[in-house]
């Protein structure tokens, strides 16, 4: 509609004087304001920012009549029950939240008991005389036609006098027995409380709130018995006006009333805060106030910790879901992880992984999934995977292979749950190696897994291709695999194994996802070289905890995760330790891991080594390959040299538990890692990069003369 107007130009032919005064058509202005509510535009002649629509509408008309209309989802409903009642920490949440008031109002009376005390033996008697002058004046009915008496009296009139009075006895007549009965009786109750007639706990109540009445009678009108408390607003509510403040701070609203509230979304509490759902005004999404979380909190006077602005998936981009935490969220204690003490998981069902800023249980899943945890030093990556690693015991199906790059121990509970060869903890070579032969075995699985899981499908134990529980119990050869590589950017950015690594994890997480296989890696170095794309973008769940900027988001997440509203960068290390943003299950999701320590995740490996009955398989690897006689083994006889990209192949072909991964430039990297050079090759008269036999017999001749 907008199009129909042009700022301050005149209408076409109104020959209205600007200079003089508009003299405004009630029936037409009432004619526009029907029009405007039938979403039509009345162009009113004499407004001088209106031109005829046909002088701008020059192509076809936009919206025809019977147009389609759009669908905006379903209509907006008010919850049923109100969201504290919906899931049981809520419900915590609010009965705790009522408690602790009740709490503080109890605290605050006891200690001021002997001053309500001296106030109620001060005030009582003064009430008790109130009372009984009341009760008299009203007995006697002196105060009922006293006026007209005095006035029958002024005038000397007896007769209205006499006649007045004797209406007033009348009344009296039957006052005087309540009165009396009422008396007796009050007097029977404080005898009765003054025996022993009553037990104590009847008299003590009943005579302790005679006596309140009484005082509270007694006291003067601005003089209360009890203190007015201030109770401190330790809770700020959220209001329609404190949400236009906040969004107005951010700078990206001009009028407050734009922002409206989403029909059925009122601000209401949610978990231990409120929420509101607020639509932003026309050119303003909901992202744009993610962006400005900083000046949100500061127009909300409230910490960036309190203040959580969410985009709301599968709603209009201009809908903001902000959410305000009674207290910060790093001052919150998380519910305890569900399996900590008991239960068990399932390797192909979801399990709780951890908390959201609402403290609403998150869901982890590692079927079909692998997982990448990446996020700068001291962000919580480690403590993040032990939780997901810890879920994955509990299912005593799962097969374990764990390496720790760093070498700091963090994983090392795990190990009496890894076959020897499927565990490593170190910064060394050797560690470094047994990670690549493990991943090795798992390119192998990949091999293995596909032919075996197709024929049960034969037998109708699936329908998709794909492991499930039914065969994983059938067949240990299928038991599902969970494998951790902690620093793993220790292992690709290896000179010698680095590429080959690389290439086979690729490789893995695309094909071991429907085979049972979920590599788990954890990385704080978040650049290019680090997380090359090939492995990263086939890894579907990526949790990106603390970094600097939008650069390592979008390197950890996928690129657009910043633009959707991903900000990472906004947590603090150290005080937002093991917060994160999630992508790959369900929506972008800020989710808090469960806290779990050292001595916890002992205990549930210790659960987790009973449900395998104390003892765990054994695992058989290849021998580590010698990679330049593999390569001098694929020459053929009249062949001095040959391409990488060739002897990649035939090395895959002729070896491929070990080299299915192989590419030329892996292959490359490997060799020129153990001191050989890449040179140009001539084979067929074509000149690629590749390597000669006698480079080859020589670094081999040399390493034996080594040896001796
Ligand atoms: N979910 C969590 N809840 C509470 N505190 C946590 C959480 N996760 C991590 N922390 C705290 O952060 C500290 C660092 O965690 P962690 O060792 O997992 O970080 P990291 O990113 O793996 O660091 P590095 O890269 O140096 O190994 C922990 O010792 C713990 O105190």
């Amino acid at each position: 509609m907008s199009n129909e107007t042009v700022n301050g130009a005149r209408p076409a032919g109104s020959g209205v004087d600007e200079a003089t005064a508009r003299i405004v058509d009630l029936a037409q202005r009432r004619e526009a304001r029907d029009a405007a509510a039938a979403g039509l535009v009345a162009a009113d002649i004499a407004d001088a920012e209106t031109v005829a629509a046909d002088a701008v509408l020059t192509g076809e008309v936009i919206d025809p009549p019977g147009a389609a209309l759009l669908d905006t989802g379903a209509p907006a409903r008010v919850p049923v029950l109100p969201s504290w009642l919906t899931s049981r920490a809520h419900l915590h949440a609010q009965v705790r939240r009522w408690g602790g008031e009740a709490a503080y109002l109890a605290a605050v009376h006891t200690v001021r008991l002997p001053v309500y005390a001296g106030k109620v033996a001060w005030y009582a008697p003064q009430g008790a005389y109130r009372l009984a002058g009341r009760v008299l004046t009203w007995t006697t009915a002196e105060d009922g036609n006293w006026s007209l008496r005095q006035d029958a009296a002024n005038r000397n009139d007896s007769r209205t006098f006499l006649e007045l009075d004797r209406h007033r006895m009348r009344l009296t007549a039957w006052r005087w027995w309540i009165t009396g009965f009422g008396t007796a009786g009050a007097g029977t109750g404080g005898v009765v409380l003054a025996t022993d007639l009553l037990p104590w706990w009847v008299r003590v109540p009943v005579a302790g709130a005679a006596l309140l009445g009484l005082a509270r009678y007694g006291r003067p009108l601005d003089a209360p018995i009890l203190e007015r408390t201030i109770v401190r607003a330790r809770y700020r509510k959220l209001t329609a006006e404190l949400t236009r403040k906040g969004i107005m701070a951010t700078g990206l609203v001009k009028r407050p009333e734009d922002i409206t509230f989403a029909a059925g979304g009122e601000i209401r509490r949610d978990g231990p805060g409120y929420l509101a759902i607020a639509d932003l005004p026309d050119g303003v999404i909901a992202v744009d106030v993610v962006e400005r979380r900083e000046k949100l909190a500061g127009g909300l006077r409230l910490p960036m910790d309190q203040v959580w602005p969410e985009v709301m998936p599968r709603e209009h981009p201009g809908r903001l879901a902000l959410w305000v935490a009674d207290r910060p969220v790093s001052a919150m204690k998380q519910p305890a992880w569900p399996l900590l003490k008991d239960g068990t998981t399932d390797y192909f069902t979801p399990f709780v992984y951890g908390f959201d800023p609402r403290m609403r249980p998150v869901m982890y899943r590692l079927d079909e999934r692998n997982s990448l945890f990446a996020g700068f030093p001291g962000s919580g990556k480690s403590l993040s995977a032990r939780v997901v690693m810890s879920g994955g015991a509990l299912d005593p199906l799962v097969t374990f292979a764990v390496f720790d790059l760093a070498g700091r121990g963090d994983f090392d509970a795990f190990e009496p749950l890894c076959a020897p060869a499927l565990f490593g903890s170190g910064a060394d070579d050797g560690t470094k190696q047994r990670a690549y032969q493990m991943l090795m075995w798992l390119l192998k699985e990949c091999d293995t897994r596909g032919p075996l899981i197709k024929r049960y499908a034969t037998q109708g134990l699936n329908t998709e291709n794909k492991l499930n529980r039914a065969i994983a119990q059938r067949d240990a050869r299928l038991r599902p695999i969970l494998a951790s590589i902690d620093e793993v950017q220790e292992l690709i950015t290896d000179p010698e194994l680095g590429k080959a690594a690389a290439a086979a994890m690729t490789s893995i997480v695309k094909r071991g996802r429907a085979l049972g296989i979920h590599l788990l890696i954890q990385t704080q170095r978040i650049d290019k070289d680090s997380l090359p794309k090939g492995v990263t973008s086939n890894i579907a769940l990526r949790t990106c905890l603390a970094v600097p900027s939008h650069t390592e988001v979008d390197l950890a997440l996928g690129t657009g995760a910043y633009n959707q509203g991903a900000r990472p960068n906004h947590f603090e290390i150290g005080v937002d330790a093991g917060w994160g943003v999630r992508v790959g299950y369900g929506p972008l999701t800020t989710v808090r891991a469960a806290y779990l320590d050292r001595a916890a995740v002992e205990q549930i490996c210790a659960r987790a080594l009973r449900l395998r009955g104390g003892a765990v398989a054994d695992v058989e690897m290849d021998e580590a390959r010698d990679v330049l006689a593999d390569v001098l083994g694929v020459l053929e006889a009249d062949e001095s040299g040959q391409h990488w990209d060739t002897l990649a192949a035939r090395l895959a072909d002729r070896h491929p538990q070990v080299y299915s991964a192989m590419t030329a430039d892996a292959l490359s990297a490997m060799v020129r890692g153990l001191g050989l050079e890449s040179r140009n090759v001539k084979v067929s008269g074509e000149v690629r990069r590749g390597v000669y036999r006698a480079q080859l017999v020589t670094a081999i001749d040399e390493r034996a003369g080594d040896s001796d």
